[in-house]
């Protein structure tokens, strides 16, 4: 195995009509700058025996260059290649030595030179592999309701080349069509254009098939290409909009999301424009092991259903996935070195949505819930750590390495930074033309820059404070942003109770406070998660006694709402309350995102190790692959060598 060299740092563009042809994205070993992709045709069986997709993908291709390439050189991993045709002639490909972590090169040799601006059609027949690292495939046994098998992809960094040979970078959009053979009803990133060709079955046993097909006509990153099948029921829950999930799981979904879409899209549609371009925005909640809050997968939101807690509290998550149909997805950030072009957009936009439907309060209460977030992530890194700074150098690095709540938070801070320094007004202006101006592209740090810079060119005032600000700081300084006063409005009650805890623990007579339910009686969930997270900087001074008060009081040891449960449980481990150890565990064996998984395997593991590895090794099939891959990492270190 070999790491991949250092490959070359694009020049910042100036000029966003100039169509780039400098390879800005270092996560690739595609050759994109000389052929780049402008439709994609899937057409895979969903084979729940052998857990594989097979079948065949073509690429067409636009040849960009005059000089005489035949090689075209495409991302792959882990794949099993069969045959290669271009043209429908077939033709001597290569699959290169692995450099990790990004797959091996599929070279393929064209027949002979394809004139700049015209276009090739390569197909390839391909099937994925038991080490995909983008799908899991679930058992009857590992559903909820235990009937029938599941499938689900994530893509998202670099994983839509463990399905199939394609120019994986976010710097490359295509138009989609998927022809999709399965016993049960799938679902992918494109609209519906039916289900057709019901194949009977071929033993006894056996589902016959229907081939589901799909076309997304607006180009899009290949990240977003997303594909699930299981035993789905779907209901409605706006003008434009279902929700999908398990049969016995769609009416508390329904209730959940019922209404909550169109509200979110209206508001989007009037800071934004231009309107919702994919058709329909849908949510398909995917079985506990997802390992994201939420994939913004065009057309279907792929999201956990940890979202579903019963309270609408969590809702914001759908305001996040639905931002991304502008930011991330329509406007891409070219390469993941520029990630937070796509979250730092989207959390500002998700809060933006929060101040339209709820008020500026709730805007400033999630930004405060999102510098607690950075500040772990930053704590987590260190602070000089090159992961904190905005623009991030991912040459030769895994994207999965870098991700935290930074992207995001930072990113969010630095808009925030704008609408603050050139006044709300003038900055609303500017974000509707930054989404037209770049729709159907992909974009770098460097033109969000001189897009601004040429937007407000005949402002002066504005053009003054542009002119002055420290651009290099914005983009390279690591570490923290400034931070702008919030308003405390939700907050303060949380922090005064959190005192009173304070005031219980580091006194010998607890009499001083005595905690009860009414409390919090008029709290929504997430002033509980600000509470617990003020508690859990003195969780060490918790007695195990007081762990147990915290969780009966408030019912914090029982919730459905997992952003508070795990928070509470946090607090247990940091606290070595041993009596929560079991309780933690259980949960890592219940849902597999990310968010919560990761940081509760690193204090389970500083409180007991032992147990740690024995609930990892047990749950180890549970996880999605990029789950396990991840915490394989963080409990064993880089190789995943047991200690
Ligand atoms: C500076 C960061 C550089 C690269 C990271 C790029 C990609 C990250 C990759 O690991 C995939 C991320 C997928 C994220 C999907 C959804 C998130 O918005 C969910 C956030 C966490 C959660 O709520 O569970
Ligand atoms: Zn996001």
């Amino acid at each position: 195995m070999h790491r991949a060299p250092a490959a070359m740092l694009a020049k910042p563009m100036t000029d966003p009509d100039i169509v780039i042809r400098t390879p800005r994205d270092p996560n690739t070993l595609s050759n994109y700058h000389n052929f780049v992709t402008r439709h994609t045709s899937i057409d895979f069986d969903i084979d729940f025996g052998k857990k594989r997709l097979f079948g065949s993908v073509m690429l067409t291709l636009e040849c960009l260059t005059e000089e005489d390439v035949r090689d075209v050189v495409l991302d792959c991993s882990f794949l099993d290649i069969s045959v290669v045709e271009v043209e429908g002639k077939s033709v001597k490909f290569t699959v290169g030595d692995r450099l990790e972590p990004y797959g091996s090169p599929l070279t393929i040799t064209l027949p002979s030179k394809v004139p700049k601006g015209k276009s090739v059609d390569v197909e390839i027949k391909v099937a994925t592999t038991d080490k995909c690292t983008a799908l899991q495939w679930m058992t009857p046994a590992q559903t909820s309701n235990k009937k029938h098998p599941y499938m689900f992809s994530q893509c998202q960094a670099i994983h839509a080349r463990s399905v199939f040979p394609c120019q994986d970078t976010p710097d490359v959009k295509s138009t989609f069509s998927f022809a999709l053979r399965s016993p049960l009803p799938v679902l992918a990133s494109g609209l519906p254009t039916g289900a057709s060709d019901y194949q009977p079955p071929k033993k006894d046993g056996e589902s016959g098939t229907m081939k589901y097909t799909f076309e997304q006509k607006v180009p899009m990153t290949v990240y977003l290409f997303a594909v699930a099948s299981g035993d789905l029921a779907c209901a409605s829950i706006g003008p434009r909009s279902t929700v999908w999930s398990g049969p016995e799981e769609l009416v508390d979904c329904q209730r959940e999301l019922d209404g909550e879409i169109e509200p979110f899209m209206k508001a989007l549609e009037s800071i934004v424009s231009p309107t919702y371009q994919w058709g329909q925005y849908n949510v398909l909640i995917l079985p506990p092991s997802f390992p994201y809050g939420g994939m913004e997968n065009p057309v279907w939101t792929y999201a956990t259903p940890s979202i579903i807690s019963g309270d609408k509290q969590n809702v914001d998550v759908i305001a996040h996935e639905l931002s991304h149909s502008w930011s991330g997805n329509l406007v891409s950030a070219a390469s993941w070195e520029h990630f937070w072009l796509n979250e730092g957009w989207t959390t500002y936009l998700e809060r933006r949505i929060a101040a339209a439907i709820h008020g500026e309060a709730h805007r400033h209460f999630s930004a405060i819930i999102g510098w607690k977030a950075l500040e772990e992530s930053i704590k987590n890194y260190g602070v000089d750590h090159p992961y904190t700074k905005l623009i991030v150098d991912l040459k030769g690095q895994d994207p999965d390495d870098a991700f935290s709540s930074i992207p995001y938070e930072k990113g969010f801070h630095a808009l925030y930074q704008f609408e603050l320094l050139l006044g709300k007004e003038k900055w609303d202006s500017f974000i509707p033309h930054y989404f037209d101006t770049f729709k159907f592209k992909s974009v770098d740090s460097y033109d969000f820059k001189s897009c601004l810079l040429n937007f407000f060119e005949k402002d002066q005032e504005c053009k003054k404070k542009l002119e002055a600000f420290d651009w290099d700081k914005l983009f390279y300084a690591p570490g923290y942003p400034v931070k702008p006063d919030f308003d405390q409005t939700m907050v303060k009650s949380c922090y005064e109770l959190a005192q009173k805890w304070h005031a219980r623990l580091s006194t010998p007579d607890s009499t001083v406070f005595q905690p009860s339910e009414s409390d919090i009686k008029d709290w929504v969930s997430n002033q509980s998660v600000v509470f617990l997270e003020k508690l859990q900087s003195f969780a060490t001074e918790f007695s195990s006694d007081n762990v147990e008060l915290l969780g009966t009081t408030y019912g914090y040891n029982s919730t459905q709402n997992i952003e508070v449960l795990s928070r509470y449980l946090s607090i247990g481990l940091m606290a070595k309350a041993t009596e929560t150890y079991k309780p933690a565990a259980e949960l890592l064996g219940k849902i597999g995102r990310m968010k919560f998984v990761r940081p509760m395997y690193r204090l389970l593991d500083k409180a007991d190790r032992e147990l740690a590895v024995k609930t990892f090794e047990s749950n180890r099939e549970f996880y999605h692959p990029i789950c396990r891959q991840m915490v394989e990492k963080d409990l064993f270190g880089e190789e995943g060598k047991r200690e």
